[in-house]
């Protein structure tokens, strides 16, 4: 059997090679913060678009044979020693470039242009001001937008043959074109929603500058996919971690498109989980994923066992990734003891995860990323793994995973499913995870759960956690009576791709009926406070 570490999996996360045959956009990130965001916005606009590590050489860039290049920003300044260099060879190659911040500042410097640190150092929105307004980038939109700005260092001289197109008050020199070359630069953020044009300005790029016209949907992801699955997995068989979340569902239906009864879906109750939810996924299963079999494994023993006196958030992670394994492991021994008479019977190699891109990042995947939390299914996942991975998700956002499940025709239910994290409910208890406090967090959970829905506030949340301070406890009074007990948090937050997100508005009085009916309903908890944390500085979830 082959292996896949947790390095190689988190390795190919800048390479996952989606769409190999449509015009594709590299990114090229310098250490960006939100450099897949810029990704996400070409794909927006119908282009194939993926990021690159700045440390692949020119040679391995333009192999990948890309209609556009985009440089993202970074953090470093250009004129430093150690600063990453743009390789002049990108800009040579006759392929359409767009800088973005630092980008922009390293076209500049590579074609003799100046860069310097001014002193007026812009950060958050600033006015631009049209010096062109029928340039590439701007024709046929209003140019004095508000912009979204990040810098302390400026382009001081545009490179020889460049037309300086726009303005703002830091930054004399904001935009500059060569559309002979086909290079273009801004030293703003149009990919943050806070640019008020920045969509139309890549949009601009992209049809304009690059004369890239719409070729690829999320239609494309399953044609791509059932084709790479079918490939990489070939005669095998393979087995899907199904979880009841959006992700499972469309890698799984995916899979079970390539594949067929190759394919076999595992559920594991892990005793993290909520109320009643066992019970609904089986009972739903059989529409969201095209009809692939079913095992359902029972393994809470094995899991609370295992986090048994443990309180640490990354160490809970590491066992319940662990945990995950060693079921899937356990699961596939029993398939294969089942096909033993079967003298045609392939082995089950492949485990397919619904992993999606900000799981990958967060889990420190990118290049230079920091380890927010370890994914029990990227950074939790242990060493000794001897499945192949097949994670056909693995480039893609959640609202295009939802348009790719809306596409394969399944249940709205499905598709516009709130998230649930891997590790369940053992993430959302802080301190040691018992059964007894499991049980508890599972009747105040599903109080929320059921007054955020009779509300209707289901689609404009993104999710709900609902956490226990397990080892906090507060004094009440109840029916005159002294009660010390324990408090739970709520989280709800609203959020595009959970990269980012919001704490979520939700009105009073039906924070109030949530907080009567867990104090009266659920013994044990007198308490119920609300987290009004954005992220960042916050997480959604608490561990
Ligand atoms: N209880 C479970 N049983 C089997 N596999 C699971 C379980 N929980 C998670 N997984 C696996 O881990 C992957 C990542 O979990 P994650 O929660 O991110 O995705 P999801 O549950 O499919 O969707 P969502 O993010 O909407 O909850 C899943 O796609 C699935 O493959
Ligand atoms: O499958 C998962 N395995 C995990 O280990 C995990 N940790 C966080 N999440 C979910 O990811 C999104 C972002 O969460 P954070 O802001 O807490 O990082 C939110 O939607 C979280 O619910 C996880 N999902
Ligand atoms: N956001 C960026 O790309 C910043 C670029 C550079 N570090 C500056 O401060 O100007
Ligand atoms: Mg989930």
């Amino acid at each position: 059997m082959t292996s896949t570490s947790p390095e190689q999996a988190a390795e190919t996360a800048d390479n996952p090679q989606i769409a190999a045959d449509f015009p594709t956009v590299l990114v090229v990130d310098f250490g960006a913060q939100y450099a897949q965001l810029i990704a996400r916005r070409v794909r927006e606009a119908d282009v194939y678009s993926e990021v690159v590590p700045h440390t692949l050489s020119a040679e391995e860039i333009l192999a990948r044979n890309p209609a556009a290049l985009i440089l993202s920003g970074g953090p470093s300044s250009v004129y430093s020693e150690d600063a990453p260099r743009l390789d002049p060879a990108l800009l040579e190659a006759g392929v359409p470039v767009l800088g973005l911040c630092y980008g922009f500042q390293s076209i500049a410097q590579a074609l003799g242009g100046t860069v310097a640190r001014t002193g007026s150092r812009e950060y958050g929105s600033t006015r631009l001001e049209a010096i062109d307004s029928t340039c590439t980038l701007f024709a046929g939109q209003d140019v004095d937008q508000v912009v979204w700005m990040s810098h302390g260092d400026a382009v001081t001289d545009a490179p020889e043959g460049f037309a300086v197109t726009a303005s703002t008050p830091g930054a004399p020199v904001a935009a500059f074109e060569d559309p002979e070359r086909r290079i273009f630069g801004v030293q703003w953020h149009p990919e943050v929603g806070h640019s008020q044009h920045g969509q139309r300005v890549i949009e601009r790029f992209l049809r304009e500058g690059a004369g890239l016209d719409r070729s690829w949907t999320t239609a494309n992801v399953i044609e791509e996919q059932v084709a790479l699955i079918r490939e990489q997995i070939g005669q095998h068989r393979a087995i899907c971690g199904l979880s009841g979340g959006v992700d499972s569902a469309v890698a799984a239906a995916l899979v079970q498109r390539a594949v067929g009864d190759q394919l076999t879906c595992v559920y594991v109750n892990h005793g993290l989980m909520r109320q009643d939810e066992s019970e609904e996924i089986e009972k739903a299963f059989g529409k969201a994923t095209g009809g692939a079999r079913l095992v359902m494994v029972d393994a809470e023993d094995v899991f609370l066992e295992a986090l048994a006196g443990v309180t640490d958030p990354e160490t809970k992670r590491k066992i319940i990734g662990e945990k995950f394994i060693r079921t899937f492991e356990k699961a596939q021994a029993d398939i294969v003891a089942e096909s033993r008479n079967d003298p045609n019977a392939q082995d089950v190699k492949f485990l397919v995860q619904g992993t999606l891109y900000p799981d990958v990042v967060e889990s420190g995947g990118g290049e230079g990323t920091a380890n927010i939390k370890s994914h029990h299914n990227v950074g939790g996942l242990p060493e000794d793994i001897e499945f192949e991975l097949c994670e056909p998700l693995r480039a893609l956002f959640k609202d295009e995973v939802r348009a790719v499940g809306a596409q394969l025709g399944l249940p709205e239910e499905i598709v516009q499913r709130q998230p649930f994290p891997g590790p369940g409910l053992g993430i959302r208890i802080i301190g040691e995870v018992t059964k007894e406090r499991l049980d508890l967090l599972r009747q105040a959970d599903a109080i929320v759960r059921a007054e955020l829905t009779s509300a209707g506030l289901d689609r404009e949340i993104w999710q709900c956690p609902v956490v226990l301070l397990a080892d906090v406890r507060s004094v009440g009074v109840q029916g005159d009576g002294r009660t010390y007990g324990h408090p739970v948090v709520l989280r709800p937050v609203t959020s595009e791709d959970a990269m980012t997100a919001d704490w979520a508005k939700v009105p009073y009085d039906v924070l109030s009926r949530i907080s009567n009916r867990i104090t009266n309903e659920v013994d044990g908890i007198n308490r119920v406070v609300l987290d009004v944390t954005s992220k960042p500085p916050g997480t959604i979830e608490w561990e």
